[in-house]
């Protein structure tokens, strides 16, 4: 089950987190964009160049430290189809180095329109007859507000392709309460509902570590509901976003952990993309400070959490 190889990679690392590639132009160093300008133009061909290059060298600086990274699809769409075989390229590069991908598409529609985004996603597509991997991921986030014929197609792929997906339970947006707080007639919350949803979701696919193929999204900007989740949610693995740039801290994040140091993965991209700007370091040295931000927010969550092992 996927989530076991993303369990197995962060015991090793001893490291609960997972690097943001939210790549924006105006992140990468102008010597990158320079030498992509003058091979594409300043073309969308350009653009997407040098965030592939941007991502290979936080790649390069993370691999063997942090155990995951989470590509953002939309700051590649922006960038059209050049900007989408970035995304494709960025995805392939980091497995290649051993890390667990996870897209963030927040992919939702309808039974046969989200089959299609789970077999471009995580699945294999069929060109006459012949079975060809698109993205490749290793997990993807969706909404699972449709309900669960939105979740059955990506739990079929998730059990015959080894993958894992995360639901969005409650996010860490300021507005995330509008809806995901409001009370149900039984007293329940619709975050608490969609979290046992995904519990319900994820009991065919259990993995060997304890939890099932399907996670979920809860923020490090709401520490409460994370250790609430935590304790009702005992199957699901949470991705948790918010640490960082949206003002999430090692504190706030502590509970969304169980008693082995597991159960959790904590994203930062912002804060790791463009750490040299708080390290009084020039652009240029973006991934020196990558590391140097990956393993001071590894050293302090698992400072709050203690030594991360097998249940
Ligand atoms: O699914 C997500 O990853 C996600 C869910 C959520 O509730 N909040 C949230 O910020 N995210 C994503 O997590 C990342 C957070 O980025 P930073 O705030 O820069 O660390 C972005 O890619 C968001 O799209």
């Amino acid at each position: 089950m996927a989530f076991d190889r993303l369990i197995e990679n962060i015991v090793k690392m001893q490291n609960p987190t997972v690097a943001g590639l939210d790549p924006k132009l105006d992140y990468v160093p102008e010597s990158i964009k320079t030498k992509c300008f003058e091979k594409y133009g300043k073309t969308l061909e350009g653009a997407a160049a040098a965030l592939f290059e941007f991502n290979k060298a936080l790649i390069d600086a993370l691999y063997d430290i942090v155990p995951a990274v989470k590509p953002q699809a939309a700051y590649y769409e922006m960038y059209g189809w050049q900007g989408v075989k970035a995304l494709c390229d960025t995805i392939a590069y980091a497995k290649s180095k051993g890390m667990f991908v996870i897209t963030d598409g927040k992919r939702n529609d309808i039974g046969t329109t989200m089959e299609a985004y789970a077999t471009a996603h995580l699945g294999h597509t069929d060109v006459a007859g012949e079975s060809i991997e698109a993205f490749g991921a290793d997990a993807l986030t969706v909404n699972g507000y449709l309900g669960t014929d939105g979740i059955k197609p990506l739990a079929k792929i998730c059990d015959s392709d080894d993958k894992g997906i995360f639901v969005l339970v409650k996010t860490s947006n300021p507005s995330s309460g509008e809806l995901q707080d409001m009370k149900l007639e039984t007293n329940e919350s619709v975050y608490e509902h969609m979290g046992k949803m995904c519990e319900g979701w994820g009991e065919d696919l259990m993995g060997k570590h304890g939890y099932s193929a399907v996670g979920a999204v809860v923020g490090a900007t709401y520490p409460e509901q994370l250790g609430e989740m935590r304790a009702k949610l005992p199957h699901t693995f949470f991705l948790v976003p918010g640490y960082g740039a949206q003002g999430g801290g090692a504190d706030d994040v502590k509970n969304a952990f169980d008693e082995n140091g597991l159960g959790a993965i904590i994203n930062s991209s912002r804060g790791i993309m463009c750490a040299w700007k708080k390290q009084g370091l020039t652009e240029e040295d973006f991934a020196v400070a990558a590391r140097k931000e990956a393993e001071r927010m590894r050293d302090e969550i698992v400072g709050c959490i203690g030594k991360i092992k097998l249940g």
